[in-house]
């Protein structure tokens, strides 16, 4: 059985469920799980609806792995409920079982999120960026602060490569509760819409809620701009279990965040609303970007703050301002601010930038929509003295609308493109680069097709002359590619070092 240091008692149990619709309480719990591969003795085990319902052969194999109660939605009556009799399983069934799930799973940890202070950012880019520097800024205030991302799960002495962006709901709360018993007081967190939209966050109490923006992308999973736009303010929207709402803040320039921040007055919340207008709360005074970094003075409502940081790009302004502002919510002094931001040199996958003795740049990022894509050679341009090649491919299986409008982007920003593949996964790769190719053809830029990924970065670093720069665009901080169903061991960066001559 899995060792818990909170005893779960059936007291406990009491306290967060309704009674058993058949059988008694056990004595005790050992452990939450909601899927049947990773069930123990002992669980308290969730049967959930998947996408194709209701899956019986988990319950069944969750039985056999000794699961001690199931909990499970009012809706899912039938003739497995013989089954876990015969088993002599007790059931409990709920009305909202993600509720259930939220409230189960956070009381079972003690609550932390509750006594934690957590930042939230959503948005469909700068993210990981943010929250990287919000951990930074909460670390300098000395708030022990962990950090849960698309690049890692990192719970103090415990960091892990993350698994997905937001992770589903019994893990999310796990990780909290573990990183509350191991001395953190704070975290900085990523949440995708497809979070939102599954509730991975419920029964979670966040302090500060964070906007970047949102633009195209995974519109394979959302109908339609709209809905992915309303799944993102679920989480502005939502309250706190104890009914108090989350601080947030707000990207004003950006359109979606213009009509949340509307939303949001029109609700009586007052969001701080970051951007380039002096009538934002947080807005530039006096900001120099260039290609050691972005310093300068920020306007803020505590007064003028000075910021030294070697991120660049417009987008890093912006994603500075917004932790400036999560900052500012949670009463961190200026000065410490401005030092979080100083100590952030970079995120793993984002502007990374290949040094070489070859007197070319070789920058590998992580942008893989047409918005992200845009902004990372719009900040690429002015710090070029030469060309600029872009190596960059679509994904797989994932919204197939972003294809051409990627195309027009790197053909128009880049002098030469090397067109090639991202994650393929079951999708055949030439199809991929046949739906990139008509826009980026219709540029004029020169490009080649090379739907091999290390050819292609190899052929784009084999043609660069001194002073130009290679950007390697989509993958970032991943260290695969996924053919098929299959992950195979890619990473950019080693692929360029290796173009570079660089002993790996
Ligand atoms: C499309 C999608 O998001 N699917 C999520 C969804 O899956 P689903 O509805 O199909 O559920 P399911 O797999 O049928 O399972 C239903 C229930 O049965 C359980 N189960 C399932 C299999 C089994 O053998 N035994 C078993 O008990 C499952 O644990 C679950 O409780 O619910 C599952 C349980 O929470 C998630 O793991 C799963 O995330 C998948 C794996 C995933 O990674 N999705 C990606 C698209 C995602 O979420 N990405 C975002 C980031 C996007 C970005 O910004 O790039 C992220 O936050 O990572
Ligand atoms: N504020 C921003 N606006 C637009 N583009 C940005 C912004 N911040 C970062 N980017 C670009 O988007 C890429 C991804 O940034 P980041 O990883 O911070 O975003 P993310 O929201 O976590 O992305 P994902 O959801 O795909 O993990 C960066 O590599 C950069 O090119």
């Amino acid at each position: 059985m899995k060792e818990h240091p909170v005893r779960k008692d059936r007291q406990w149990i009491k306290s967060v469920l309704p009674d058993p619709a058949w059988g008694m309480f056990p004595d005790n719990i050992g452990g939450l799980s909601d899927d049947s591969r990773s069930a123990c003795e002992g669980d308290l085990f969730f049967l959930r609806h998947g996408k194709n319902g209701v899956n019986w052969a988990f319950l069944e194999d969750a039985i056999k792995a000794g699961v001690r109660l199931v909990v499970t939605d009012s809706s899912i009556r039938s003739n497995w409920l013989t089954e876990a009799i015969f088993h002599s399983v007790p059931v409990v069934f709920v009305d909202d079982l993600l509720n259930t799930m939220g409230r189960v799973a956070s009381s079972f940890w003690g609550n932390p999120s509750e006594k934690m202070k957590v930042v939230a950012v959503t948005g469909t880019n700068g993210k990981t960026t943010s929250s990287f520097l919000t951990r930074s800024v909460m670390v300098q205030s000395g708030i022990p602060t962990g950090l849960i991302g698309t690049v890692v799960f990192d719970i103090g002495d415990e960091v892990v490569e993350a698994t997905q962006t937001t992770p589903g709901i019994l893990d999310l709360h796990r990780l909290l509760g573990e990183a509350w018993l191991k001395g953190l007081r704070g975290m900085s967190m990523e949440v995708s819409s497809h979070a939102l939209d599954q509730g991975r966050v419920s029964g979670l109490s966040f302090s500060v809620v964070h906007f970047t923006n949102l633009t195209r992308d995974h519109l394979d999973y959302h109908p339609d701009m709209e809905s992915y736009y309303q799944a993102k303010k679920r989480l502005f929207s939502r309250q706190n279990p104890d009914g108090s709402h989350p601080i947030c803040v707000v990207n004003g320039d950006d359109s979606w965040g213009k009509r949340l921040i509307s939303e949001l007055v029109l609700e009586k919340r007052t969001p701080i609303i970051i951007g380039e207008s002096q009538d934002a709360d947080i807005s530039p005074k006096n900001v120099s970007i260039g290609i050691d970094g972005i310093r300068g003075v920020i306007r803020t409502p505590k007064g003028d703050l000075h910021i030294e940081s070697p991120m660049t790009g417009h987008y890093n302004l912006m994603n500075i301002m917004g932790v400036i502002g999560c900052s500012i919510a949670l009463e961190i002094p200026l000065d410490l601010i401005s030092r979080g931001i100083s100590a952030q040199h970079g995120v793993p996958g984002r502007f990374e930038v290949i040094r070489s003795d070859r007197n070319i740049s070789v920058i590998v990022d992580y942008a893989h929509t047409d918005d992200a894509l845009e902004n990372l050679l719009g900040a690429v341009r002015p710090l070029c003295k030469g060309k600029v090649i872009t190596v960059f491919g679509c994904g797989g299986d994932r919204d197939r609308g972003k294809r051409p409008r990627m195309g027009e982007k790197a053909g128009r920003l880049s002098d030469m493109v090397m067109l090639t593949s991202d994650n393929p996964r079951t999708e055949d790769p030439e199809r991929i680069l046949d739906e990139i190719e008509p826009a980026l053809k219709g540029t004029g830029t020169p490009y080649e097709r090379i739907a091999d990924r290390k050819r292609a970065i190899f052929r784009a670093i084999s043609i660069a002359r001194p002073g130009d720069s290679v950007v390697i665009a989509g993958k970032g901080h991943e260290n695969y590619q996924i053919l098929g169903k299959i992950k195979h061991h890619f990473d950019d960066r080693e692929v360029a070092r290796e173009a570079l001559g660089i002993d790996l």
